[in-house]
């Protein structure tokens, strides 16, 4: 662990030791007795906490924070040696203590001509020679030259992959959707994510596709995760079946795997193992976290062939726009810092252990769960990355949905239940307009009003006095009551393009290094999800000999077996109701 003393040696280990800490520890207290009504009503303060790079405007001053706040949260962020531990990300160190990896991933976005040193070695040329190779594939699978094995083109994907080798490029493809260019470059095309191991995910993917014009796309990192590599084989059968040798085409097994998958992996050699050709493999490398892996070949591959290289150019010049502003940018203009700090605020002084995430936009659908995964695998940790154990809980759950649909549903917790704080993500522009003569307002504009308008709810609130002026009976006024002082941050971009999309995309990756920055956890690994899989092999053995056993006792399972396999009693007897379940008969019969 030697990288981990390095790596920390910049800043305070124990981040909450430190005098900083203990200041903004006092400054919580004080801020306990200002309403956030109050503090709206200073001009001044809420002009000095706009920040703005690019078009794109956050808006923080409906955070519980005064400038005194922010200084001293500066201070925290020099306390833990924040500016080192970016230029450190930056130049390629291993902050990825208890893997001992560097954490590169804007490398992937790195123009041309630019450096990135990993190792001893500017890894922009590796880079950039993939990405040529995925150019030239794309290009070659749109235009038709590369076809499927009975000559047609190649017109459908069905990206299989999950976790960090979905979740980020689905929330692209669904956010560039209806965004004028990609979506007519994506004409005629479709792409499919197959994620989960439930073979009804499986049902979904295909559900109109022929395998003679579908390519597949096997996306995993390690090529070793248990669903993926269960739906790889599930689809490999799906083609064969159609297009293998006992099929009217009898080609051969190889010849329908070499034409129609393809693969995304730092594991080559597993990828060759699989039946895949070299030339059919798109690689990345270790130094690239799953979960911040769109901008590799694991979000390149699929994104390329729906909406064409140059587009997907776009969002890599977007994401790496926004990496220079963090890199460069002073922390008290810096975004993803002052969202980071915000973050750290919010959850380590003000209590709020949760965080919504709000787009005010229909395209934006899947950007909270890919947002879920990449902050909370990565700060939903327990120790420093010196292994200490923290005396506060780090990480917050985050949610979301887009507005205005998540008002009519949970917004009622956030206004009067918990407090929440909450971003909100809004557009000037729509990427499709509706404009109706006779409407008060276009539609964007409508959708805009309750982006305006919430943040506004949640911090000012309605009270008793103000619901007794406006005539609301008295025995209703508790029920109608906002306590208000609820903390949001408000981001206004012009657009939503494939180049704000990788803004948005790197805002939010480095606003969780910031704060796992601060707390110094190990942000970039993640052994909480190693347990659950152990298990599970544990459970899939025992089905497995259960099942070949009732096979050659005539449908008889052999419960000893699930008794001998050493489960805690509950569930020994769940596993055996479940392989009691004959199909077609309800609990009741069964
Ligand atoms: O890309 P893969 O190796 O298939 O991994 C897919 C996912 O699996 C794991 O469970 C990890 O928790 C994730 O970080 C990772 O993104």
């Amino acid at each position: 662990m030697a990288a981990a003393a390095a790596a920390t040696s910049a800043g305070a280990s124990r981040i909450w030791t430190t005098a900083e800490w203990a200041a903004l520890k006092t400054h919580a207290e004080a801020i306990g007795s200002t309403h956030l009504r109050d503090l709206l009503d200073d001009e001044d303060r809420s002009i000095a906490m706009f920040a703005e790079h690019t078009g794109i405007v956050l808006d923080y001053s409906r955070q519980r924070v005064t400038v005194e706040t922010m200084g001293k949260l500066h201070d925290l962020a020099r306390a833990a040696g924040l500016e080192s531990k970016i230029a450190a990300m930056f130049s390629g160190k291993h902050l990825n203590v208890t893997e001992d990896r560097a954490v590169a991933h804007a490398a992937l976005r790195a123009p041309k001509g630019t450096t990135f040193t990993v190792d001893g070695k500017d890894v922009v040329p590796d880079v950039n020679a993939v990405l040529d190779r995925v150019e030239a594939f794309s290009d070659a699978v749109r235009s038709g030259k590369r076809t499927g094995v009975t000559g047609k083109p190649l017109t459908d994907v069905v990206s299989i992959g999950i976790g960090g080798s979905y979740l980020g490029p689905e929330f692209v493809f669904e956010a560039l959707r209806h965004e004028g260019d990609a979506a007519s470059a994506a004409e005629g095309r479709r792409l499919r994510f197959l994620a989960n191991v439930d073979p009804v995910d499986v049902a979904r993917a295909l559900e109109g596709l022929d395998p003679e014009t579908t390519l597949v796309v096997v996306v995993s990192k390690t090529f070793t995760t248990a669903e993926t590599m269960l739906n790889a084989r599930t689809l490999r059968d799906w083609l064969i079946r159609s297009l293998g040798p006992s099929s009217s085409t009898a080609k051969s097994e190889k010849e329908v795997v070499a034409a129609h998958v393809i693969a995304v992996s730092a594991a080559v050699d597993k990828c060759r193992a699989f039946g895949i050709e070299d030339d059919a493999i798109f690689g990345f490398w270790d130094w690239v976290g799953g979960r911040y892996s769109v901008c590799s070949s694991v979000g390149v591959v699929p994104l390329a062939l729906q909406y064409s290289f140059p587009i997907v150019r776009q969002f890599l010049d977007g994401a790496h726009d926004m990496d220079n502003h963090f890199r460069t940018t002073p922390l008290e203009r810096n975004l993803p810092v002052l969202l980071g700090l915000l973050g750290v605020w919010n959850s380590s002084f003000l209590g709020h252990g949760s965080r919504a995430i709000l787009p005010y936009s229909q395209a934006l659908l899947r950007f909270a769960a890919h947002i879920q995964q990449v902050d909370m695998e990565s700060n939903g940790k327990r120790v420093t990355v010196d292994g200490d154990v923290l005396p506060f809980e780090a990480g917050e759950i985050n949610f979301g949905e887009p507005g205005t649909n998540g008002q009519h549903s949970f917004y009622q917790l956030i206004h009067q239940g918990r407090v929440v704080p909450c971003d909100f993500i809004g557009m000037c522009e729509s990427q499709s307009p509706v404009y109706m003569k006779g409407e008060v307002v276009a539609n964007h504009d409508e959708l805009m009003s309750n982006f305006f308008a919430q943040p506004d709810a949640l911090a000012r609130g309605k009270t008793e006095a103000e619901l007794e002026e406006a005539g609301v009976p008295a025995e209703l006024r508790p029920h109608k009551v906002f306590p208000g002082n609820r903390p949001s941050s408000s981001l206004l971009l012009p657009r939503l393009n494939a180049f704000t999309c990788g803004q948005l995309l790197s805002l939010y990756e480095h606003r969780t290094a910031v704060q796992g920055f601060v707390w110094n956890v190990p942000s970039f690994d993640q052994w909480g999800v190693e347990l659950g899989k152990v298990l599970a092999s544990h459970v899939r053995a025992t089905l497995s000999d259960c099942r070949k056993g009732a096979e050659s006792a005539g449908g008889r399972v052999d419960m000893s077996t699930v008794d001998s396999a050493g489960f805690v009693p509950s569930t020994s007897a769940l596993l055996k109701r479940y392989l009691r379940h004959e199909s077609g008969k309800d609990a009741h019969t069964a």
